[in-house]
């Protein structure tokens, strides 16, 4: 039995949103908007670039523009970590479940290009069998079908697979792949997103935790 640890990327592997929210206002800047704080931008973040876009623009009474999501696509700090940074413990985590045996891959709703760059630039794109991205295939989470896409990528099965995120996208997209879930409690979401799933407090509880699940 393959074991596959499928993680989302912003908010639990890397905390991502200080290098999204500067770009974020600098996008909506161009066309005039006044900027967001970093909490208010981080409560945007878990659906994917199109829907951060039309938050921003919906909180300043403004339909969906094309023009501002090309904007923020074109911002070097979506794609290359400036103050983006792996979370504490995590580079170490994810040394140690290869160690254990663990194929690891990524499902994000961030831009599969983007992905793939950000974590090339932070030297942790080796670790992964798959990078599943937001418009990798078809649909996204929270529908399952990105999680199944992204196991197969990676050569894994629902059956040793795990997901760990840090938003109810990533809790609903693995009850609807029938994989249990892992919160990460260090991330983006609130509590209550977990919807009963375990919360892992830190990352070095991840280890233990997924142990449990797929012994
Ligand atoms: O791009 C986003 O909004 C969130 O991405 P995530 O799925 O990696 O949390
Ligand atoms: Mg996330």
């Amino acid at each position: 039995m393959i074991r596959t640890a499928v993680f989302d990327l912003d908010g639990t592997l890397l905390d991502s949103a200080p290098d999204i929210h500067a770009a974020l206002n600098r996008a909506i800047a161009t066309r005039g908007l006044q900027p967001y704080t970093l909490p208010e931008v981080t409560a945007m973040i878990g659906d994917g670039v199109q829907v951060l876009v039309t938050r921003a623009l919906a909180g300043r009474g403004l339909p969906f523009d094309p023009a501002v999501l090309a904007a923020l696509m074109a911002d070097e700090a979506i794609s290359h970590a400036r103050d983006t940074a792996p979370f504490p413990g995590i580079p170490e985590v994810l040394e140690s479940l290869s160690d254990q045996g663990w194929r690891l891959a990524v499902c994000t709703n961030k831009p599969e290009a983007a992905a793939r760059a950000l974590l090339g630039s932070l030297g942790l794109a080796g670790h992964f069998a798959a990078i599943g991205g937001g418009d990798s295939f078809p649909v996204r989470k929270p529908d399952p079908g990105h999680l199944r896409a992204t196991l197969a990528a990676g050569g894994g099965s629902p059956e040793g697979a795990v997901m760990i995120g840090d938003h109810r996208n990533d809790v609903q997209a693995a009850a609807g792949a029938g994989l249990p879930c892992i919160f990460a409690g260090w991330g983006y979401g609130t509590p209550a997103m977990a919807e009963g799933a375990p919360i892992a407090v830190r990352p070095a509880d991840l280890p233990g935790l997924l142990a449990a699940l797929r012994p």
